[in-house]
């Protein structure tokens, strides 16, 4: 079939094969890099392990982190495990590249936390900087988790008003390690004197690299600036995501000595746990009859619909609620409070859909989504990426449909020669 045949086929809302699952627990070193194909780029890499039990052995983890990954249920590391924490267990800085909901935030906390050993009192020693809130506290839930016994003690802001007060660097000692969005950390660096202390971090780790680095009203480029600025020349620096820019590596290559560059899969391709399906659907109404369309069909709840604006999140939400669906909205207009409530009732099962903007789009880790709607087309083939990667996570099936319209042409255009990448890879 030659790419013209493709296009076609795309056009007309033509299903793609359901891939093959790629199992996210390796039997052993061996079968792991068959099955997940991992790149390392650096001097000296450190081998990958396949096993915790490996990792406990080469590098005396303590039994109490090994019992808290065994209470979280990872009895054995996923690909990007397996190699990035060898990595940082060296000390060796880190550009991470792996799928979405394949376990990067585990791999950055599990080493971290062992550096860091226990309590010291002496305030922020890792620093873990993600792009939402909603993330932050989520990353924050990890780490308590696998802290649990250890005495680590992990923060992340939630009251500006109250941090300006609280975060004196004084009272901050308490802390070992602070997960923050750029635009609050940032605030809270620029108060005279500064709010918050990042003298002795020792771990700077930037997850969602790529959408940290960007420029622009939306990037965090000056922040992260600011933020790489105060930890001071010692902290080791560790760059996690699931898309690879060219602009984020060659920085990493430039400024990060003694580099390792691990890929896991091919880069900037979706994960293979997802069965995706373009929808042409004609003009903007024929979205909302397509959905209708779909909850006849039955749909299977826990959905996340996303969609470019919080206007039309809003207007979404409206048709959806009137047509008696068990549902609510996400975005940047709701308060804090609004938000939290909303994704806490979402991951407790109590409302089935949930209408979100691009808030929602990176990293968040809702157990068992069993479909994506890109109501609207996504802006760039990264966000599709990361949009359908809030299912088919932990090596779970899922499934996304994208509705396209004739307006959505031109960038399905664009995207042509990504979707004749995954195209190729699920027929190949
Ligand atoms: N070793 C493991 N065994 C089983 N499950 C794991 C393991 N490590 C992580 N997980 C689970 O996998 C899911 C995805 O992990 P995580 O959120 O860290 O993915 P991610 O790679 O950061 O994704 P994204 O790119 O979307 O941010 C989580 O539910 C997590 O609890």
């Amino acid at each position: 079939m030659d790419s013209f045949d493709i296009f076609k086929k795309l056009s007309v809302g033509a299903k793609f094969k359901k891939p093959e699952k790629i199992a996210i627990k390796p039997e052993n070193e061996k079968s792991s890099a068959k099955q997940v194909k991992i790149k390392t780029v650096g001097d000296n890499v450190p081998p990958a392990l396949s096993t915790f039990d490996l990792m406990k052995k080469t590098y005396s983890l303590s039994p109490v982190l090994m019992e808290n990954l065994n209470k979280s249920g990872y009895t054995e590391p996923t690909p990007i495990q397996t190699q990035a924490i060898p990595v940082m267990l060296q000390k060796r800085q880190i550009f991470a590249c792996a799928p979405t909901g394949s376990g990067k935030t585990a791999a950055f906390l599990v080493p971290v936390i062992h550096h860091l050993n226990k309590p010291l009192n002496k305030g922020f020693r890792a620093l873990i900087v993600s792009p939402t809130r909603e993330l932050a506290k989520q990353t924050l839930r990890e780490c308590t988790r696998l802290c649990e016994g250890i005495g680590l003690r992990a923060h992340t802001f939630t009251k500006i008003n109250k941090d300006k007060e609280k975060f004196n660097p004084k009272l901050a000692q308490k802390f070992d390690i602070l997960i923050a969005t750029p635009n609050r950390l940032v605030f809270l660096l620029q108060q005279e004197p500064p709010a918050v202390e990042l003298d002795n971090i020792e771990w700077l780790i930037i997850d969602e690299s790529d959408k940290l680095f960007e420029t622009g009203v939306r990037g965090f480029r000056d922040q992260l600036a600011t933020i790489y600025k105060a930890c001071g020349p010692n902290a080791k620096r560790a760059m996690f995501s699931a898309t690879y820019t060219v602009e984020v590596a060659k920085w990493s290559k430039k400024n990060l000595d003694g580099l390792v560059a691990v890929t896991v899969g091919n880069r900037n391709t979706t994960t293979t746990t997802v069965e995706q399906d373009l929808v042409f659907v004609g003009n903007e109404e024929g979205k909302l009859i397509a959905m209708r369309d779909l909850v006849k069909k039955g749909l299977t709840p826990p959905v996340l619909i996303f969609l470019q604006s919080k206007e039309r999140a809003k207007e979404l939400f409206s048709e959806l609620i009137y047509d008696g669906i068990n549902v609510d909205a996400i975005h940047s207009d709701r308060t804090q409070q609004q938000r939290d409530n909303t994704v806490k009732a979402f991951r407790e099962g109590k409302i089935w859909v949930l209408i979100c903007t691009e808030l929602m789009g990176r990293g968040i880790d809702f157990k068992g989504v069993n479909l994506v709607i890109n109501y609207d087309f996504p802006s760039s083939a990264i966000s599709y990426i990361h949009r359908i990667g809030r299912t088919g996570r932990a090596g779970r099936s899922g499934k996304a449909v994208t509705f396209f319209t004739n307006d959505d042409k031109p960038m399905l255009r664009r995207y042509f020669l990504f979707l004749c990448k995954i195209f190729s890879l699920l027929y190949n």
